[in-house]
């Protein structure tokens, strides 16, 4: 659906010059929720407002269903971005404007009549579960129900994909989780494409279906979700799985620990099966679970757990062995193996 290839964008002024995107190419398919995950200044809103054309790239190709965007210019262009609809962490919305008009306005300037309008605002209101505010003002409105109306206005035109620059980064984490499940129902009963941009491992781990880690304007590390959180390459994936997977035991829980201290991790069904169990069971060593805990990945599980295994080291070494021919992680955090 979009193929961008060897973006770049180069910010030039008298005395500096800045490369906002150096060289990205991308792919996303018809359908997916991709998400671009990076720190401030790594190029992310940059790249977004590429796909759009909101920002022309200094050099590269953008294609969007099947379209050339940077061979197109003035009403062309405006008519091809129609299909690409686009939300922001500010909202934007007209506070002088009804809820209705802020939706209505995106259906006037693309000429839609006054009669398939109504019906048109009514319907995407409902869609994002504001049918009773039609009539208030941005002012009345919730953060939340201010990214539900830009959404809607964003939705107007019937667009193939949607962009979503740090949409929910000003938002509490409660707000967060019900606008993620707005995209996500979109995303899978519209059809819609989703590009996010977030700086938030828990966007990518609730609805991205694959991912990219952005620094310095290019792109570091990509692939499934699941894949990036379960086995992450780069120190910056790494850094950024942390915020959603890490777990530190107290030094001083770590330090009474007499036997051996392992790290196991679970993927898909394995995190429901009884592996621990099976193992004391079939092994001469007592197990103290220290830590666990199963996250849901785009809602496929991925466990980690912390144990500390006590017992005659011979006994210790084979039920690690046992637990390595059954998870796809062991990790022997304190003590021999
Ligand atoms: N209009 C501009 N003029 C000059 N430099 C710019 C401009 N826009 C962005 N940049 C620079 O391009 C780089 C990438 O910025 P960008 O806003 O895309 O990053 P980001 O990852 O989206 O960060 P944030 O999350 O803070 O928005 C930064 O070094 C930024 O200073």
């Amino acid at each position: 659906m979009i193929t961008l290839e060897n973006i770049e964008k180069v910010y030039e002024t008298k005395s500096q010059r800045v490369i906002g995107v150096d060289k990205v190419s991308l792919t996303i398919q018809k359908g997916e929720i991709y998400g671009i995950v990076g720190y401030s200044g790594a190029g992310k809103s940059t790249l977004l407002r590429c796909i759009n054309i909101l920002e022309r790239p200094t050099s590269g190709k953008v294609i969007v269903d099947g379209v050339d965007l940077l061979q197109l210019s003035g009403k062309k262009l405006r008519e091809a971005r129609q299909s690409i609809g686009m939300i922001f962490q500010g909202f934007y919305l007209v506070s002088s404007k009804t809820v209705f008009d802020n939706v209505a306005f995106a259906l006037k300037a693309a000429g839609v009549d006054r009669a398939e309008r109504k019906d048109r605002v009514l319907e995407l209101l409902s869609l994002v579960g504001l049918a009773d505010k039609a009539n208030q003002y941005p002012a009345q409105l919730s953060g939340g129900q201010k990214q539900r109306v830009s959404i809607a206005r964003a939705l107007a035109n019937n667009p193939k994909v949607l962009l979503c620059d740090e949409a929910t980064s000003a938002l509490d984490p409660s707000t967060t989780k019900s606008i993620l499940s707005l995209l996500k129902k979109i995303n899978e009963e519209l059809g819609i494409t989703i590009v996010i941009i977030t700086h938030e491992m828990e966007v990518v781990k609730e609805i991205c279906d694959r991912c990219a880690v952005m620094q310095d304007g290019k792109i570091v590390e990509q692939g499934a979700s699941y894949e990036i959180f379960a086995n992450p390459m780069e120190s910056l994936t790494k850094e950024f799985i942390k915020t959603v997977l890490d777990f530190q035991l107290p030094a001083k829980l770590v330090q009474n620990c007499t036997g051996t201290l392992v790290k196991l991790q679970f993927r898909g069904n394995l995190a429901e099966e009884a592996v621990v169990s099976d193992m004391l069971q079939q092994h001469s060593v007592k197990g103290n679970i220290l830590h666990g805990k199963v996250e849901y990945i785009r809602e496929k599980p991925l466990g980690i757990f912390i144990m500390e295994i006590i017992g005659e080291q011979p006994e210790v070494n084979k039920a690690i062995n046992y637990l390595e021919n059954r998870v796809q992680q062991v990790e022997v955090i304190q003590g021999v193996s």
